[in-house]
């Protein structure tokens, strides 16, 4: 019997991962840039052993069905393969998300799989080789495995294509992203569907690609510089340019709500009263605002008037992946 245990903490992007040149191996059309939060987590214990016919899923003590496991059993298949192991596993993931629905992310929750893999099987993987591997579970789950700044080197394979820590002296710790949970009970296009229609599909994803150098270029740049403003303005255009795809899809779809609009509006107008924050959006109507954490207090007050306080929900800069006993 081997078990192992990993945490790991969920990442917004600031500059997207929006669309796959290889759907098999996950390699992505473009690099992505994010931010790994502390708020957000998830704990994943795995147990292969000899006795286990099959494996098993439980999210948060409760046994999953097929669907929701295809991604895990998917990756457990890849693993086996990869390691020459021929045992079967229960895994166990418990997320540390506020009850507030949607926020569960796949990032955190495939990255602390990876890294339980690695600890049960005794792989002793590198940084780059864990966020390779947790990269096969879903995209945006390597960049889980390093706290703070992180970028996904697209690369062109399997060994080329991985995420890697951004030296930040650590800024990070002066920015916050405060999510506002907007609930609106539309069941939207998965992340992985909403891109695969998107490439395949929208006649704006060609504009989208063509600016995403010169995003991650103004990111970087910014974060060299500490120049908030930089980054915040590079991030909202960035994920407007990123949902704008979708319009021009077929079928056309979006993952903004009404009260999306509401929030993406509302920020607007903090800005134009002196409170420096920037929204970004990601496969779900709900709206993360990054802002400086001096004036999170103040940026909270403000859309207090709007929102119940469950609906507000702060995060700071988190850590990267970590193994547990
Ligand atoms: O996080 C980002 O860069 C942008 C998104 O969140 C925008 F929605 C996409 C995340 O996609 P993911 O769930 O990783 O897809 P998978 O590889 O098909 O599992």
């Amino acid at each position: 019997m081997y078990t192992g245990k990993a945490r790991a903490y969920t990442n917004i992007a600031l500059i997207k991962y929006w669309g796959k040149k290889d759907e098999h191996l996950i390699l992505p059309m473009n690099n992505s840039l994010s931010l790994t939060l502390d708020a957000f987590y998830t704990e994943t214990t795995i147990e292969f052993k000899e006795s286990f016919t099959e494996d098993s899923f439980f999210l948060d003590g409760i046994k999953q069905d097929q669907k929701q496991t295809a991604k895990i059993t998917a990756f457990l298949a890849l693993v086996r393969q990869q390691y020459q192991v021929s045992l079967f596993a229960k895994v166990d993931s418990r997320n540390f998300v506020p009850t507030a629905a949607g926020l569960a992310s796949s990032a955190s929750g495939l990255a602390a799989l990876a890294g339980a893999c690695s600890a049960a099987l005794n792989l002793e993987l590198t940084d780059k080789e864990l966020s390779r591997l947790a990269r096969r579970g879903s995209g945006s789950a390597c960049r889980s495995i390093f706290g703070g700044f992180a970028e996904w080197q697209k690369g062109n394979s399997d060994q080329t294509s991985f995420a890697e820590a951004i030296v930040s002296d650590n800024w990070e710790q002066d920015l916050a992203m405060l999510f506002v949970l907007v609930d609106d009970g539309v069941k939207d296009v998965s992340s992985r569907d909403g891109m695969k229609r998107t490439v395949e599909t929208s006649s704006f994803y060609a504009g989208w690609l063509s600016s995403i150098d010169a995003d991650l270029k103004t990111a970087k740049q910014a974060i060299a510089e500490k120049d908030f403003k930089a980054l915040g303005e590079v991030t909202e255009a960035n994920a407007l340019r990123m949902h704008g795809t979708t319009l021009a899809a077929n079928p056309p779809f979006t993952y903004w709500s009404p009260e999306s609009l509401t929030v993406m509006q509302l920020v607007r107008q903090a800005r134009q009263n002196g409170l420096p924050c920037y929204f970004t959006m990601d496969a779900g109507p709900n709206v993360k605002i990054l802002v400086e954490k001096k004036n999170l207090a103040a940026l909270k007050q403000f859309l207090a008037h709007h929102f119940s306080s469950e609906q507000l929900i702060s995060a700071n800069a988190g850590p990267g992946i970590t193994l547990l006993p």
